[in-house]
């Protein structure tokens, strides 16, 4: 190997490095968290969009999932070992040091509210701070006691757009109170969160079914390991997709939304009905797969169309 060679490979990251870096921070489910965050500051923006409180917001937000997946990660790795689909993560396959992702995942959530306190504001930074305390302090441990974690799980997940809310309000007049609860409750944000915390039950139980012997052998107590014909679990994926789709309506409901919402929710939604429909009919591995794709195109669609059409009232 020539000297240049030798310095090249000890400074650029390999393929590998950067593959495990995604790896750690759960880089695609991080990304998709994060565009959550980017439609509620849109939703909750009034007039012209305040460009640098949102890249604070994001920046933020980023750094926070991003060490929400370390934590989790360090947390499992003897279940992770065991199976299939995450044993060759960086921590159970020995590639990183525990210490190190320890340091990572501090600075990067200790670095995360710290900014979204000083550039956007408390109820932003109090937000993230919930979500991260959900996930690992609750749902990580309770992964191995409860099926109910998929209940709290789908609570961590349904705050990041609650964060991207609340910071699109910036930072309070003199005249506010020391914490401004109203931020939240409000129809938008009820809206986003309802949406979000729905809609990851029947993500989530199609893949449970999909790999639930390998939940089983990790030592994960879900609900549909027990579930060999698929009848209890497509029953609930498609109950859940009824009332996602039920919450996916809402703001055309109250009036929040301009005529084409409505068209446009009903072909989307009405694709998820007829997947957990297929899935409740013939619950199989392709039905199931069918299911769980979709619901990666159903959130950002549906997104997609509420920033189209919400009206800025
Ligand atoms: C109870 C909550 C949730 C659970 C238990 C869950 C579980 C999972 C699992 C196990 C996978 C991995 C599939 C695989 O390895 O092939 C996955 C993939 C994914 N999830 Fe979720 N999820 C939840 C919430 C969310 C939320 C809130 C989002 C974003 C808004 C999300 C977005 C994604 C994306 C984008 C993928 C594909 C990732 C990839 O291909 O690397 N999930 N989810
Ligand atoms: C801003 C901020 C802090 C964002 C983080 C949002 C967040 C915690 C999303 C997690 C959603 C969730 C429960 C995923 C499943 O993880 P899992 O641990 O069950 O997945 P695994 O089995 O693949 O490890």
């Amino acid at each position: 190997m020539t000297e240049t060679e030798t310095t090249s490979s000890n400074t650029a990251p390999s393929p590998g490095t950067m593959k495990d870096i995604m790896v750690l921070t759960k880089f695609r489910l991080s990304a998709m968290v994060i565009v959550t965050t980017f439609v509620g500051f849109w939703l909750n923006s009034h007039g012209p969009l305040n460009w640098w409180l949102l890249v604070h917001t994001i920046l933020g937000s980023t750094l926070a999932a991003f060490g929400a997946a370390v934590f989790n990660q360090l947390m499992e790795i003897d279940v992770d070992k065991r199976m299939k689909r995450t044993a060759d993560r960086p921590l159970p396959s020995r590639r990183m040091e525990p210490g190190a992702a320890f340091a990572i995942g501090w600075l990067l959530s200790a670095f995360a509210i710290i900014h979204l306190v000083k550039m956007v504001n408390l109820e932003a930074a109090t937000l993230c701070a919930m979500t991260l305390a959900v996930y690992l302090f609750i749902y990580t441990p309770m992964k191995q006691q409860s099926a109910w974690n998929t209940i709290v799980g789908a609570v961590s997940g349904a705050l990041p757009p609650l964060i991207g809310w609340a910071g699109a309000a910036g930072q309070p007049a003199e005249s506010d109170p020391y914490f401004r609860w109203q931020i939240i409750v409000s129809p938008g944000a009820i809206y986003l969160f309802l949406l979000l915390f729905l809609w990851q039950l029947p993500h989530f139980l199609a893949i449970n079914w999909m790999y639930r012997d390998e939940y089983r052998k990790g030592g994960f107590v879900m609900w549909a390991n027990d579930d060999d014909t698929g009848a209890k679990t497509s029953r609930l994926a498609f109950l859940f997709s009824i009332c996602t789709v039920v919450a996916a309506f809402l703001p055309a409901l109250t009036g929040q939304t301009g005529f084409w919402f409505l068209p446009a929710a009903c072909v989307i939604n009405g694709a998820l009905l007829w997947l957990a429909w297929k899935f409740l009919k013939t619950p199989d591995r392709p039905t199931a797969r069918k299911l769980f794709f979709y619901t990666l195109m159903h959130l950002p669609l549906l997104l997609g169309v509420s920033m189209a059409f919400w009206k800025r009232l």
